[in-house]
């Protein structure tokens, strides 16, 4: 079976990545690509690697000319997928990069994200309890953020095994691509280059409320997260430093036990062997995320790291990863669990 699948969003860097693993998917014929600024531009000149797609023309963002694919992919900033994707048709599935589907209650969104909640989608991260099955044979999947999914992946079996207390500090490095591909001051070599910055500090990341309800939902009961992302000199990648005070009695040798369990038979998350620790440059490209954790005995406080690509797993990766078993196809077609280093 070879479906065919329309990128919208395909000049930023969230549809470039996208791409790159669509090139690579056995099952999947590369349809119509869209842009907005970049409309009519020639792929070639916005997203040089893509070779095999250099003299494709980027259409306007219209429904009409994403008509007529088996797969849509929505690579926008957050606000504009809803429109697009009310009139695509119920048969199609249409799988949103951004954030506008991925928040249960609209409360939150409105308070995060500041305009009215389009709705729920099922949510794009196989590896929660019970995710992968909800994802069968669906037309609608939401993919996580990606901060989201390096905090998620690192704390749910925790949360799940009931080994830690409900409550999360997480402090997150990203590398600048997390940000898109649009120009801002912040984000120019000058600033970022040899300096490293804290942002959204006190609650007020838009993650936030994404990672209490994933943990909320493993734990059975509201974990309060406290979230302090920081954006890092590199162009991709996301190191998450997560603890949570561990249950009483809980032994290092019980949290490694937890982990190796929840693990042990998914595709991308790998607890690394004791003594070595995530490292971002080892997962870039790829769709594995690399795990280590701890019991600090001086404050008895789980400590899980974990590493991810933010483009690959943080989006692309668990865009394609959802959309296979949404197709019912092996969920590890066109994803690899090799990174490029150094
Ligand atoms: N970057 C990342 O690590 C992650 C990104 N995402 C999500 O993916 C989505 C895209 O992010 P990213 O690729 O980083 O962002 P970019 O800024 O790199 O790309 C944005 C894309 O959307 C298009 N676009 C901009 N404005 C509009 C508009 N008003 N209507 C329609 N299309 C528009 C742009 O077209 P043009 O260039 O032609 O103007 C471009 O193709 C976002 O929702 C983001 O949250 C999710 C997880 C991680
Ligand atoms: C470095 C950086 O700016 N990162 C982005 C997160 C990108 C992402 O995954 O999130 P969305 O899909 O929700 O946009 C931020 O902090 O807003």
């Amino acid at each position: 079976m070879v479906v065919r699948a329309a990128v919208a969003g395909a000049s930023g860097y969230a549809g470039g990545e996208l791409l790159r693993l669509l090139l690579g998917h056995a099952g999947v014929e590369v349809g119509t690509l869209t842009g907005h600024s970049s409309a009519g531009r020639r792929l070639g000149e916005l997203q040089p690697q893509l070779a095999p797609l250099a003299d494709r023309v980027l259409a306007e963002t219209t429904a009409g000319a994403l008509a007529g694919h088996d797969v849509v992919f929505l690579a926008l900033p957050h606000g504009q997928s809803a429109a697009v994707a009310e009139q695509l048709g119920p048969d199609v599935l249409v799988i949103d990069l951004g954030a506008d589907f991925r928040l249960a209650d609209p409360a939150d969104w409105e308070r995060f994200y500041g305009s009215p909640h389009a709705g729920t989608w099922p949510y794009g991260l196989p590896e929660l309890p019970g995710a992968r099955a909800a994802l069968e044979g669906v037309k609608r999947i939401a993919v996580p953020g990606c901060y989201p999914t390096a905090v998620s992946l690192a704390l749910f079996p925790a949360y799940d095994a009931g080994i830690t207390e409900p409550e999360a500090v997480i402090v997150a490095a990203s590398g600048t691509s997390g940000a898109g591909k649009a120009p801002k001051a912040h984000l120019l070599g000058s600033e970022v280059m040899g300096s490293m910055t804290p942002y959204g500090v006190g609650g007020g990341h838009r993650h936030t409320p994404e990672m209490i309800q994933n943990l909320s939902a493993a734990a059975g009961e509201r974990v309060s997260v406290s979230f302090t992302p920081t954006l890092a000199p590199m162009p991709r990648g996301i190191l998450a430093t997560c603890s949570a005070k561990a249950r009483a009695g809980v032994t290092a040798e019980a949290v490694r036990a937890v982990y190796e369990k929840a693990y042990a038979d998914e595709p991308y998350l790998r607890l690394l062997p004791e003594g070595q620790w995530p490292a971002t440059g080892a997962v870039t490209g790829s769709n594995a995320v690399q795990v280590q954790v701890a019991l600090d005995a001086e404050t008895g406080r789980v400590i899980v790291i974990s590493a991810i690509d933010n483009l690959t797993k943080g989006t692309a990766g668990g865009a394609v990863q959802s959309m296979n078993i949404a197709l019912g196809l092996d969920e590890t077609t066109g994803l690899s669990t090799i990174g490029v280093a150094p």
